[in-house]
């Protein structure tokens, strides 16, 4: 029997490594929850066997109802609520597919990095919008199984309406969300939101450009402060896209309002509370299966918003074009290419 909830029919487009674990919790906890997907052997492999979920101390495993994506035209009765888990760069088409199956009530909530709640409100709405942070570490190598990092106590989400007229609402959304972790409504959103691009700058593509896991890439000295570096270029641009500084992930209130100080707290925090000691970026994971990486949606926005500032974003501007030379196959992954990274930070603090 389906729970009552403001949120008769929930749904997931993108049911990858975050996706798929969230969604689980959902559905474990009786809610009517439709798990959307584009690989077609994930599809198939829930259909047939379920989805099961590896975290630390312990396993989940639940039956469940699970689409491809050209099955969305075929659903009749729209979803009141649509949690999109894909990657950055695939949120605009994911966000034409839903509109029509979403109802005139109901919201997308863009969980995931990236500003990507911007693209979602021009497809469907800012008033059916809802801008999230997550902070989880997670990994998908297999159809039909997810390994979680992180259990639903060291789990962290931001929810914020991007309409205010809308931000009420938002509690509910976040009642749903806590089955999945702990969950702070926030009022500035895109503050939020900047703030945790502000890290995934430094720790995602570098990390992977290295071929690296993130913890053993932040203990290494210099290639620590090349990390850094990409960081308080991002704050830079947070702060020059209107954003404010303001704690996150679980932070205690901000210690310290020094910007670059505070880039390098969040940054802290993540290596102790998130990341494990085996875990590769949600890029690296990209890579190393031949996928593209959310590489224009996180750095490459940062270079974007600077120069159009008439700022530099020298250490971005660099992170971006190994990681676009590593995508077109003129690079390859190696522990090797710190070399060049950390040669050219160098270059900019001299
Ligand atoms: N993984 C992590 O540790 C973290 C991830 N995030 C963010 O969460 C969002 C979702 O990321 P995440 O869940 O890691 O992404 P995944 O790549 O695991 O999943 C996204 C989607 O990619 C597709 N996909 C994944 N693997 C394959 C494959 N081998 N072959 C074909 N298709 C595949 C699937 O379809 P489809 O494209 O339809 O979704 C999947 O749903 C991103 O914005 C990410 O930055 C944030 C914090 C940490
Ligand atoms: C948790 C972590 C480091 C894992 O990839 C991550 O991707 C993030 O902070 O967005």
């Amino acid at each position: 029997m389906t729970k009552h909830t403001p949120f008769p029919r929930i749904a997931f487009i993108g049911t990858g490594a975050q996706g798929a674990s969230i969604a689980a919790d959902f559905t474990l906890a009786g809610l009517d929850v439709t798990f959307i997907d584009q690989w077609p052997a994930h599809v198939e492999a829930m259909r047939a066997n379920g989805l099961t979920v590896n975290m630390p101390t312990r396993q989940l495993h639940t039956p469940v109802k699970a689409l491809h994506l050209c099955e969305i035209a075929e659903i009749k009765e729209p979803f009141d609520l649509v949690f999109m888990v894909v990657k950055a760069y695939d949120t605009r088409w994911a966000a034409e597919m839903i509109k029509p199956v979403l109802a005139e009530h109901g919201f997308v909530v863009g969980l995931q990095n990236g500003m990507t709640q911007e693209a979602i409100a021009e497809i469907v709405g800012k008033h059916r919008t809802i801008g999230a942070v997550i902070e989880i570490a997670s990994n998908m190598w297999e159809p039909g199984i997810t390994t979680r990092q992180n259990d639903t106590d060291e789990s962290w989400f931001a929810l914020g309406a991007l309409d205010p007229e809308q931000q009420p609402r938002v509690e509910e959304v976040a009642n749903i969300l806590r089955h999945s972790g702990t969950v702070e409504v926030v009022e500035d959103i895109h503050s939020a939101k900047w703030m945790k691009l502000v890290v995934n700058a430094a720790e995602l593509i570098p990390s992977a450009i290295i071929d690296t896991a993130l913890n053993d890439a932040a203990r290494q000295p210099e290639f620590l402060e090349v990390m850094r570096k990409a960081g308080y270029e991002a704050m830079d641009a947070a702060l020059a896209d209107g954003a404010t500084v303001m704690p996150i992930i679980g932070m205690p209130p901000v210690m310290s309002n020094h910007p670059e100080r505070f880039v390098d707290e969040i940054f802290d925090e993540v290596l102790r509370t998130f990341s494990r000691e085996d875990t590769l970026t949600t890029s690296l994971q990209d890579w190393r299966k031949g996928r593209r990486a959310e590489v224009d949606e996180v750095n490459g926005l940062v270079v974007d918003i600077l120069e159009a500032k008439g700022k530099a974003a020298p250490m971005n501007r660099k992170v971006v074009e190994m990681a676009k030379e590593i995508e077109a196959g003129k690079r390859v992954l190696s522990p090797a290419n710190s070399d060049e990274l950390v040669a050219h930070y160098r270059g900019l603090v001299q």
